[in-house]
């Protein structure tokens, strides 16, 4: 296998191996297989055996300072530390495999699976030994997009450019909560003071504040009228934009947008709540102890723990092999061979018997700087308002409502993760009685517990990351990319992923009083460090939601319903009920 080369599995083809020499070349020539790889043969072992003497220079060069993944077809290294490399997931940009101790597979010979490895690392004079296997771990590739960095470059930028925002201290009493989030849950609805002109302007209307205007685009004076643009109407958009750039200006404090007044009057009179008659529950999770022993030191426990591995290449034909074997995808899968490295991370998958895992990505924890000023809808639900009825999230949660604190909102949602997740691990039995602890825990997290913390932390750097919205020029370094490094980086923190782990089982049953989300956990994954060169797409992207009316339209087709609309949706429907 050559430098640059990459190994791609296209189930159609005919020829069973076609090796091209890719070296040199901008878009290497790949390894087509239609069949499976023959096993490679290591006949010694390359390991200290239980004598310690090393009994063999193994045929791959010596890792040094890392761990290396490499197969076996040996009995004796299968059954000191062999372990099967088993597809778990992917996403748009990375491959997910789970590390699952080796087990023989018929006690009589030794008959290795194709995805047997031995993990093997180096001591300072350079002899290999075989490393314990590493099952609490997934083994995550790169797929090798061409927005997405190395194993390296990803590791790098987490230590350089993430980590280093999460080094605040957690708080140790009750969380102070945001403007979005200081809810008198108890007060009952107080009728709004209808929005003064002298504020701000009436829906729609010229003001100095022009977030939501594209060239020479104005919002329409009543938003009622929005509705998603035609094509030849988004054709005229275009053609407007191309005489003038986009015109970012920013409110001062007296000229807010009017969906953050509408939002602010929705927090202050209705307590935030969407349903205003409804009064607090019972079941209702008073707010966690912060400052007991479960509290986080700072924001970095939420971390994942990073570990490079380097990966033989057999190992990555293997592993391409495996994903044949379970029928992954209908097209094509690649993994460069130039890269030949993964990251090792904690397997945060749900674990049967002991916690089930939800994922979730909070996305936008704040409106987009771009936003219109009447926008009806939050950057996030904007964007789910228009992909197509395939398209849409499942399960869904305005970012907004999220972030809320209300519990009321919160519950519903989390209770169809949770159950999904049960169903998908075959637990059927927490759907019992048990499920609604499951489900109170959760939602104490998130409504007043460590994810609620964590959530305010997110969209606070969100928004500290991105002061003046995307298209802005004026943090660019001259001629090098033309968008700020730390955009980048707001825009990898509004894709991350939540894991979020519930204990079902053991001491779960007696919970502390005072610690009504206990036995959940979570770690944040995907924080890899955006490329500047999405900066188009990102753009594109905000430019559709503007010019097409996602932000503004009130289209009856368009609404999400309950706890699925969007927070600004809500405010503005019971602005309206109170001030018609
Ligand atoms: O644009 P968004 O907000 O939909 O985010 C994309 C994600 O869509 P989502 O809405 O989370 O399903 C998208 O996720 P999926 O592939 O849909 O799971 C990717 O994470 C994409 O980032 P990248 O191209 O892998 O760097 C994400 O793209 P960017 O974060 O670069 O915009
Ligand atoms: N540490 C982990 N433990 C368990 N499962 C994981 C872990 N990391 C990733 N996964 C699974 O693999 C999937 C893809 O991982 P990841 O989100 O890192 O890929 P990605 O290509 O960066 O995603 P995206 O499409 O969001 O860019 C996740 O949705 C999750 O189901």
């Amino acid at each position: 296998m050559l430098l640059g080369e990459s190994v791609a599995v296209e189930k159609m083809q005919d020829a069973p191996i076609i090796p091209d020499d890719g070296i040199g070349l901008e878009n290497p020539p790949t390894l087509r297989i239609q069949n499976l790889p023959p096993p490679p043969t290591y006949l010694k072992p390359s390991f200290r055996d239980n004598n310690g003497t090393e009994d063999h220079v193994p045929d791959m060069e010596k890792p040094r300072n890392t761990i290396c993944f490499r197969p076996t077809a040996s009995h004796l290294e299968a059954t000191q530390g062999g372990v099967f490399l088993d597809y778990l997931a992917e996403g748009a940009a990375n491959i997910v495999f789970k590390i699952r101790p080796w087990t023989y597979l018929n006690h009589d010979r030794f008959t290795p699976k194709l995805n047997t490895f031995v993990c093997c690392s180096a001591d300072d004079l350079g002899h290999i030994y075989l490393t314990p296997c590493i099952t609490d771990k997934v083994l995550r590739i790169s797929k090798g997009n061409v927005n997405t960095g190395t194993c390296e470059e990803i590791i790098d930028s987490f230590e350089k450019t993430i980590k280093p925002l999460f080094h605040k201290p957690l708080p140790i009493s009750a969380p102070s909560m945001s403007s979005a989030s200081s809810l008198n849950l108890t007060s009952p609805i107080r009728t709004p003071e209808k929005i003064s002109p002298s504020a701000s302007p009436a829906p729609g209307s010229a003001s100095k504040y022009d977030g939501g205007r594209i060239g020479k685009q104005q919002v329409t004076s009543n938003p009622k009228q929005h509705q998603p643009h035609t094509e030849q109407h988004a054709q005229e958009q275009e053609d407007s934009q191309t005489e003038s750039k986009p015109i970012q200006t920013h409110p001062s404090e007296n000229e807010l947008p009017l969906w953050e007044i509408v939002l602010n009057h929705f927090e202050k009179y209705a307590g935030g709540r969407l349903y205003s008659e409804r009064s607090p529950r019972p079941h209702d999770a008073p707010a966690s102890d912060l400052s007991s022993p479960h509290s986080c030191a700072t924001y970095a426990e939420f971390l994942m723990s990073y570990q490079t591995v380097s990966l033989s290449s057999d190992a990555v034909f293997l592993l391409v092999a495996e994903l044949v074997n379970k029928g992954v995808r209908k097209d094509t899968v690649r993994i460069p061979m130039h890269q030949q490295t993964g990251i090792l991370l904690p397997n945060m998958s749900s674990k049967p018997g002991h916690h089930i895992t939800i994922e979730i990505k909070p996305k936008w924890l704040a409106q987009s700087r771009d936003a219109p000023k009447d926008a009806y809808r939050c950057r996030t639900c904007a964007l789910e308002a228009s992909r197509s009825a395939r398209d849409k999230k499942p399960v869904y949660i305005c970012p907004l409502h999220l972030l809320s604190g209300d519990a009321d909102i919160i519950r519903p949602y989390l209770h169809k993760k949770l159950v999904r997740a049960i169903m998908r691990m075959g637990e059927n039995e927490l759907l019992g009685p048990q499920l609604s602890a499951i489900v109170n825990r959760t939602t104490a997290y998130f409504a007043s517990g460590q994810g609620h913390l964590l959530l305010n932390h997110l969209r606070d750097v969100q928004q500290q990351l991105d002061t003046r919205g995307i298209f802005d020029m004026s943090d660019v370094r001259h001629g090098r990319l033309d968008v700020s490094d730390k955009l980048c980086t707001a825009m990898t923190l509004r894709d991350t992923s939540m894991y979020i782990q519930v204990k079902v089982h053991g001491e779960y049953d007696s919970v502390p009083q005072d610690q009504p989300d206990y036995g959940v956990h979570c770690k944040l994954g995907d924080l890899d460090v955006k490329n500047p060169g999405k900066a188009a797409s990102w753009r594109e992207k905000e430019t559709n939601l503007i010019t097409k009316g996602w932000y503004t339209s009130r289209s009856e087709g368009l609404e999400r319903r309950d706890h699925e609309q969007c927070r600004i949706s809500a405010a503005w429907k019971l602005y309206e009920e109170h001030c018609p």
